[in-house]
């Protein structure tokens, strides 16, 4: 498929006519053909307005146009074939298998929505019928549903050009929950998000849906992201990013005449607890797998385990033996942009020139575009005094802090900040500790696990992928799974209404089939 470096406006394809910018080949740092001139505030005000135009008529769709739509565009996505693939490794130095699990994810998470809007619930329907005998008062009949906010701003991530980007969860969400979409492309992919966006422009067209339901915009600045957000139109943004970058939507987004959620996900240096039974049943083995999990994708999640605590010992002593050999040996890997490079390499040095850390193991020196592996390790004193300490490397390194005590953990735990997850390495003889852990972490993150490590997340009807600023913006919200609906939904609630005035959804004779409550009951099917 050939590239044109064109801005997607509605059923339009055409360039830009504001500063142009190329991708880079990640490993060596060359242009990539064609260029991509930035949409002009005019074509975001089109963008915008065909969305608004859109949005009435899409978020009525019927279960079965809509599903059939997302369906369509993983359908497309996948049609795409190999110049896909091929264009994301370009673009992000990532492997070729991990492109193309990430791509089964992308349309698996678009399949998973498609089963959510045929199956129903996420409406919320409620029907509390009229009372008119009810004493001292009549009830008056009151009908509940949800109905999707309004068209969603959503901006590429740079880690995960697919699954996180122009058709990734938050588009995928937004369409679900019958909102337009208009996104804000990631510089780092262009290329690959050209073809993603054609692909969900084409299922627009063949599903018969108004034009504005998606338009896609490139921009080598910021201004066009940052007019994005304050357009009136937008009532909802998603975001995965740097904590700078989210923040600033964010203050945007709360400044404006009507201000409007960002659902933002940032920074998280997700803690891995090594209780001591487990670290002397298999401290080795945890250390290899931790490892592994560092340097997956050259450490560039937001998932990555950042912070490992322990208490020292025999066990922690083959821990860090197995995860120092294993990163020693671990090839420096390409980062996503030199930017993400940079801002590694600072926050490594950062770390390393600390008075209180001393540097366990490095992996190998790579080529300029590359980034090395690397274990710190403090105590928990020194952790506790320095809020540096416990910033987000993005990238493949990670900090020991050794707890004296398992009161010591606690402290710990209890000074961290918002996170997406925790992991706890367990054997039986842990399980009263950990128990003691458990509120307190429930109250830190968003997933809690066992024996394992948080990158690669499930799409899944029970995941959170989330967790207490600044993991999030919100905490109440995941950005993976099918909860992930919730943040384009609101309730409308409807009080006497008449049947022949009421949205299907809520109407006596239930045409769409939807799974109902009467009087908080479930209705039976
Ligand atoms: N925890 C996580 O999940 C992730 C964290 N990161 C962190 O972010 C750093 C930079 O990576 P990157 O992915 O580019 O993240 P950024 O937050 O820098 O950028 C993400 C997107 O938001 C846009 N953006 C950022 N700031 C603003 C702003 N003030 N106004 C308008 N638009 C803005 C960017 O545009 P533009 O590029 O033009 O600035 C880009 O499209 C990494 O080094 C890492 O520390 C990155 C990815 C995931
Ligand atoms: O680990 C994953 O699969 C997702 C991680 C993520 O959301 C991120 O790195 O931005």
């Amino acid at each position: 498929m050939t590239l044109r470096g064109e801005n997607l406006i509605g059923a339009e394809a055409r360039r830009g006519t504001e500063a142009a910018f190329r991708a880079v080949e990640a490993a060596t740092g060359e242009a990539l053909e064609p260029d991509f001139p930035g949409a002009s505030l005019a074509d975001l005000d089109r963008a915008c307005a065909l969305a608004e135009a859109a949005f009435d008529t899409y978020r009525e769709t019927d279960p079965e146009t809509r599903a059939g739509f997302l369906e369509a565009i993983a359908a497309n996505i996948l049609e795409i074939g190999d110049d896909l693939v091929t264009r994301c490794m370009a673009e992000t130095g990532l492997p070729r298998p991990r492109i193309e699990g990430e791509r089964a994810r992308t349309a698996g998470q678009l399949r998973l929505f498609a089963a959510v809007v045929r199956e129903g619930s996420y409406v919320e329907a409620r029907i509390d019928p009229a009372l008119p005998d009810r004493k001292p008062l009549p009830r008056p009949d009151l009908r509940l549903r949800r109905i999707a906010v309004g068209p969603v701003a959503v901006f590429g991530a740079s880690n995960f050009p697919l699954a996180f980007s122009v058709a990734g969860g938050d588009t995928a969400s937004a369409l679900a929950a019958g909102c337009p979409v208009v996104v804000k492309a990631h510089p780092a992919h262009p290329g690959t998000s050209e073809l993603v966006g054609r692909a969900v422009q084409k299922a627009v067209a063949s599903c018969g849906l108004p034009e504005g339901v998606f338009s896609l915009v490139f921009d080598a600045g910021q201004s066009i992201g940052q007019a994005l957000v304050a357009d009136p139109r937008i009532a909802a943004v998603g975001f995965t990013g740097s904590r700078r970058g989210g923040t600033a939507l964010m203050a945007i987004a709360a400044g404006r005449p009507a201000p409007i959620p960002v659902y933002a996900e940032m920074s998280s240096i997700n803690p891995v607890l090594l209780f001591p039974a487990a670290l002397a049943a298999r401290g080795a083995a945890i250390g290899k797998a931790f490892a592994a999990s560092l340097t997956l994708g050259a450490g560039q999640f937001c998932t990555n385990p950042g912070l490992i605590l322990a208490v020292p010992g025999p066990g922690l002593d083959a821990f860090l033996d197995a995860a120092a050999a294993a990163l020693r040996e671990s090839p420096a890997a390409t980062m996503l942009t030199p930017g993400i490079r940079d801002a590694y390499r600072a926050g490594v040095d950062r770390v390393a020139g600390h008075a209180a850390v001393t540097r366990l193991a490095e992996g190998p020196e790579g080529a300029a575009a590359q980034g090395r592996a690397a274990l710190f390790a403090t105590d928990a004193d020194a952790f506790l005094a320095d809020p540096v300490l416990q910033e987000e490397m993005f990238g493949a390194s990670a900090l020991v802090v050794r707890c004296r005590d398992l009161a010591a953990m606690r402290a710990v735990l209890a000074h961290l900040e918002g996170q997406l997850t925790a992991s706890l390495h367990l054997a039986p003889e842990d399980h009263a500790a950990a128990r003691e852990l458990l509120p307190l972490l429930e109250r830190r993150v968003g997933r809690i696990l066992v024996d394992g490590f948080g990158t690669g997340v499930e799409v899944a009807h029970a995941m959170v992928h989330g967790g207490p600023y600044p993991a999030t913006s919100d905490g109440r919200t995941t950005s993976v799974g099918s909860l992930a609906i919730d943040r384009f939904l609101r309730p409308v609630s409807y009080q006497d209404v008449p049947d022949a005035l009421l949205p299907a959804a809520l109407q006596a004779a239930n045409p769409l089939k939807l799974p109902r409550r009467t009087d908080g009951i479930p209705d039976p099917r």
